[in-house]
C-alpha cells in the first residue's frame, strides 16, 4: 500500500487529519467544496472558520476540483458529514485509482439508507479496500499536535494493520480492528448520548447525575450495537467507551454543546454540526423495531423532536421500573 493521501472535506475533522499526515511527511491534498476557504487557506496557512488560532502543516495542498483532489490518491479520507458521504463517494467513482483504499472518518448513519458509513463504503465501492477511521480525537487537539489515539477497522485485519502503520505517527496512534461494523456504531451512537449528556450539565443536574448517564448511555450504546453485530471488545475499545468517555465529559464536543444548549433553554440556531441530532432518530428505531431497551436514546430523541420538554424527560426516566442493572437485559 502506497501513501499518497487525500482528504475529502475541509471542515475542522478534515483539516485536522490532512494537516497531521502532512506534518508528518505524507504527500496530502486537501479537498473542500467552499473554493473561497481554499484559497483563504491556502494563502494564510490556517482554517480560523473550523480551527482557530491553528497553524496548518506548510507542506499541505489544498485542491477545489474534486476529479483533480483524488487522481493518484492511494488514501482517500472521506471527512463531510455522515450524511453527505455517500453522495461524495459517488462523484468520485470514476475518477479514482483502482488500488485506492477509501476510509470513512464520519460519525453517523445514512438517514436515507439505514446504512452505517462503512456499508455506504462497502456498497459504493465494491472493488477496492475500504475501513473506517474512529475514536476520540478531537480535531483540536489533533490539529495542534496533541497525543491522540484512534480505531482504524477494515474486514482484513492485514488492511487495518497497513493503514495503522501509514497513517500513525508520533501525535497520532492508531490501533487496528476487523469490526469496521463495531467501530461504525460505536462512533455514531456515542454522539446521541453526548447529547443527553450535555443537557444534563446544562440544566446543573450534577456530576453524578452525569456519571451514571454516560454509565447507562454505554449499556444502551452496547445493546443497540452488539444486537446489530458489533463485537463487545470493540465497544469497550476507543470508538465505544473511549469516545463515549470523550464526548459525555467536555463542551469542546459539539454533541455535548448541543445538549448543553438545550438544558440551558438557549436558542440552537447557529450551532455547529451535531451528527447526534439526525441519529438520535434512526437509532431510537433502530432501537424500537430490534425491542430492545433504550430509554437515554427514546429521550433525547423526543427531545430533539419536541415532543417532551427536559423535565417530563428527567421524571420519566427517574421513574422506570426498577430493573438489574445487566447490559444484556431488554
Ligand atoms: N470535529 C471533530 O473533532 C471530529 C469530527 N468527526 C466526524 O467528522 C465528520 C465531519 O465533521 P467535521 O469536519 O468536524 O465537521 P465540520 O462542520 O467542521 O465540517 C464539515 C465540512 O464538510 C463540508 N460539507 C458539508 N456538506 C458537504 C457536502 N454536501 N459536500 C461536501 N462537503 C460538505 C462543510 O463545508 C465543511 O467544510 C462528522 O461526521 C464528524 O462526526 C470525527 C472525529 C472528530
Ligand atoms: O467525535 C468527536 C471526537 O471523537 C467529536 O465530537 P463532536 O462531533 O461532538 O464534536
Amino acid at each position: 500500500m502506497s501513501d499518497k493521501i487525500t482528504v475529502l472535506g475541509s471542515g475542522a475533522w478534515g483539516t485536522a487529519l490532512a494537516s497531521n499526515q502532512a506534518a508528518n511527511g505524507k504527500s496530502v491534498t486537501l479537498w473542500g467544496r467552499d473554493a473561497a476557504q481554499l484559497s483563504l487557506m491556502r494563502d494564510t496557512g490556517r482554517n480560523d472558520k473550523y480551527l482557530s488560532g491553528i497553524q496548518l502543516a506548510e507542506t499541505l495542498n489544498y485542491e477545489h476540483d474534486l476529479q483533480e483532489a483524488v487522481r493518484g490518491a492511494d488514501i482517500i479520507l472521506m471527512v463531510t458529514p455522515a450524511q453527505t458521504l455517500a453522495a461524495t463517494a459517488e462523484k468520485i467513482v470514476p475518477h479514482i485509482r483502482s488500488s485506492a483504499v477509501i476510509i470513512s472518518c464520519a460519525k453517523g448513519i445514512d438517514q436515507t439508507t439505514g446504512e452505517t458509513m462503512g456499508q455506504v463504503l462497502h456498497r459504493i465501492f465494491p472493488n477496492h479496500q475500504v475501513a473506517t477511521l474512529s475514536g476520540p480525537s478531537f480535531a483540536i487537539d489533533v490539529a495542534g499536535n496533541l497525543p491522540t489515539a484512534v480505531t482504524i477497522a477494515a474486514d482484513e485485519t492485514e488492511t487495518a494493520l497497513s493503514l495503522c502503520a501509514i497513517l500513525s505517527n508520533k501525535n497520532l496512534r492508531c490501533y487496528a480492528s476487523n469490526d469496521q461494523l463495531g467501530v461504525d456504531y460505536g462512533g455514531a451512537l456515542k454522539n446521541v448520548l453526548a447529547i443527553a449528556a450535555g443537557i444534563v450539565h446544562g440544566r446543573a443536574l450534577g456530576a453524578s447525575a452525569l456519571a451514571a448517564l454516560t454509565t447507562r448511555g454505554f449499556a444502551e450504546l452496547q445493546r443497540i450495537a452488539l444486537a446489530l453485530g458489533a463485537q463487545s471488545e470493540t465497544l469497550n475499545g476507543l470508538s465505544g467507551f473511549g469516545d463515549l468517555v470523550l464526548t459525555c465529559g467536555s463542551e469542546k464536543s459539539r454533541n455535548f454543546a448541543y445538549g448543553a444548549a438545550i438544558g440551558r433553554g438557549s436558542d440552537l440556531a447557529n450551532m455547529k454540526l451535531a451528527e447526534g441530532v439526525k441519529t438520535a432518530r434512526i437509532a431510537a428505531d433502530i432501537a424500537r423495531e430490534n425491542n430492545i431497551d433504550a430509554p437515554l436514546i427514546f429521550a433525547v430523541n423526543e427531545l430533539l423532536s419536541g415532543s417532551i420538554n427536559v423535565d417530563t424527560a428527567i421524571a420519566q426516566l427517574m421513574a422506570r421500573p426498577l430493573k438489574s442493572e445487566s447490559i444484556t437485559r431488554r
